[in-house]
């Protein structure tokens, strides 16, 4: 298997309590390998290790044959490692287009510049209005980010990572807060995302993730308990045992 990510024996202790405690992890080129996992299990430590913003105490983590444990952030986006709300200077005053043409820039590695003249460049305004389509939100584009809604602002979020064309996507519950109508549009996204790049999810919302993904990763006590397709996670007494108590499989 060709995998783009691999995270081995990979340790993170918060005062005695290990949130990673020797985790191994696989994701293969392409997929949308889903994580989940009752509460506490350590999802969104995996997710801010793999994206720098944590640090391990042991373990490694390989992103596309290199070794990215202790790499920073930016190093890490430089390389194509992208989170979803890593993206937090969204800039109120500004339309989402504008936004989301900033963070094409970003891309190329150049500083914000002036920003009412920068965000005015066709070459930069072309891609952005893609990634704005791409969420669903042109209806808004020209809106500025200040009156976005809960979920409208989600799906600028995702344009934005969208525009720097990660090579990896970190998603942690893009579904979190949004209407329903939202997270269908959201699941419609990743649906059309799924192949064109490596996205890993985590996400409450069981019945999105059986879904979603090609695989799919269970998370228990800091440890993958069982990694497969959708089909043999479902059915794996592993982890109906883990889910006994939660909202439980989606059948
Ligand atoms: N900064 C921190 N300081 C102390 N303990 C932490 C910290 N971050 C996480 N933990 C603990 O580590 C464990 C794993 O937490 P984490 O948030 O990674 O789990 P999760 O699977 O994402 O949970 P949830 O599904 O509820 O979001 C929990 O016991 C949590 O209390």
């Amino acid at each position: 298997m060709n995998s783009l990510l691999e995270v081995k024996r990979l340790t993170k202790r918060f005062r005695g309590i290990a949130a990673s405690d020797g985790l191994d992890l696989k994701v293969t080129r392409g997929e949308l390998h889903a994580i989940i996992g009752p509460n506490g299990a350590g999802k969104s430590t995996l997710i801010g290790q793999l994206s720098g913003e944590i640090t391990p105490d042991s373990g490694s983590i390989a992103f596309d044959g290199v070794d990215i444990t202790h790499m920073p952030i930016h190093k890490r986006a430089l390389l194509g490692v992208a989170r979803s709300y890593q993206i937090t200077s969204v800039f109120e005053e500004l339309t989402a287009l504008q936004n989301v043409a900033l963070a094409v820039q970003a891309r190329s590695g150049h500083s914000f510049g002036v920003l009412g003249e920068v965000a005015q460049e066709w070459k930069l305004l072309e891609p952005a209005s893609q990634a704005i389509e791409a969420v669903g939100l042109s209806e808004s584009m020209n809106h500025p980010a200040a009156l976005l809604a809960h979920g409208a602002r989600r799906q600028l979020e995702l344009a934005m990572v969208l525009a720097m064309r990660p090579k990896i996507l970190l998603l942690d519950e893009p579904m979190a807060g949004t209407s329903p109508t939202e997270s269908k549009q959201i699941v419609g996204l990743l649906k059309k995302l799924r192949g064109t790049m490596t996205i890993v999810l985590i996400e409450h919302d069981l019945q999105a993730v059986f879904e979603l993904a090609d695989r799919i990763s269970v998370l228990v006590y800091g440890k993958v308990i069982a990694s497969g397709h959708p089909d043999e996670i479902r059915s794996d007494p592993r982890v109906i045992e883990a889910y006994i108590g939660e909202e439980g499989l989606v059948s």
